[in-house]
């Protein structure tokens, strides 16, 4: 069945804080998983331990078949596993096109003396990533210009730039207006199907998960509390109780939604 990522009995503590509590989980090929839960569930604690910032207390993190709890995160990050941010991370300087020709240029470890030569080194592939996100018609912009949709899908071309095998992103339509986060992952969506990424992302908008994730993983206080389809989730008892108790956050998006 083409398990990409299999996460063991992850457990993280700080202090007295169970931020992460026995997680464990699997992760297909091309499989777009949604990881929520309330404020403070553990969500970036578990991001943190997949990419190798954070160490596990106990557990097990593996990559197709390879460990990478004890490796460095710049290490795990070339074994292809990739990430974006909840802040956008570009030179604002420079334009759109040097951007993704720079994220090229650092993973292929070129030396930034030959910045000089930067504006041909890499140029074709960096346009392909333009394409890919639909930003061509942008490339010779200042990212200084972008609108902050447009930052976002920047910033996905640049975290595809190491051909990643998973892909984090952690709140990603966070900062925007409602019809561009479902833009964005719904242009997410087309490109996990298309490049055979996997990706787990954090969100807050339900909308955007329930539009969007193939299966939905809900962590509680750091325990696994539910695992399933939108329809699954949305229906679970335990789900709706954690959300302001009773479900009053689906009701009013369900509400919303057939306005
Ligand atoms: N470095 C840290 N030191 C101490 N406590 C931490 C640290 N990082 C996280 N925590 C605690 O661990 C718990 C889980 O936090 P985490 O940030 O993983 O949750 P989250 O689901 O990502 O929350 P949010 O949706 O608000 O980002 C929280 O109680 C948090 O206060």
């Amino acid at each position: 069945m083409n398990t990409v990522l299999e996460a063991r009995n992850l457990s993280k503590a700080f202090g007295g804080i169970q931020a992460v509590d026995d997680f464990s989980f699997d992760l297909r090929r091309g499989e777009f998983l949604a990881l929520i839960g309330p404020n403070g569930a553990g969500k970036t604690t578990c991001f943190n331990m997949l990419n190798g910032y954070l160490k596990p207390d106990r557990g097990s993190v593996r990559l197709q078949g390879k460990e990478l709890v004890g490796i460095r995160p710049r290490k795990i990050w070339r074994m292809g596993v990739g990430r974006t941010f909840q802040i956008t991370e570009t030179f604002l300087s420079m334009t759109v096109l040097e951007n993704v020709q720079m994220a090229l240029i650092s993973y292929h470890r070129r030396c930034f003396d030959l910045f000089s030569r930067a504006t041909r080194l890499y140029r074709d592939r960096a346009e392909q990533l333009l394409e890919l996100v639909s930003m061509q018609e942008h490339a010779s912009r200042a990212c200084s210009e972008l609108a902050y949709g447009d930052l976002k899908r920047l910033e996905l071309a640049i975290a595809l730039a190491h051909d990643p095998v998973l892909l984090l992103m952690d709140e990603p339509t966070a900062g925007m207006a409602p019809s561009e986060r479902v833009a964005l992952m719904a242009l997410t969506a087309e490109i996990v199907a298309r490049q055979q990424v996997s990706v787990v992302f954090t969100e807050h908008d339900m909308d955007v998960v329930f539009a969007h994730a193939h299966r939905i993983l809900v962590l509680n206080r750091g325990e696994l509390i539910a695992e399933g389809t939108g329809s699954e989730i949305r229906e679970n008892p335990m789900v709706q109780e954690v959300y302001l108790g009773g479900g009053a956050v689906f009701e009013a998006e369900n509400e919303a939604a057939s306005a």
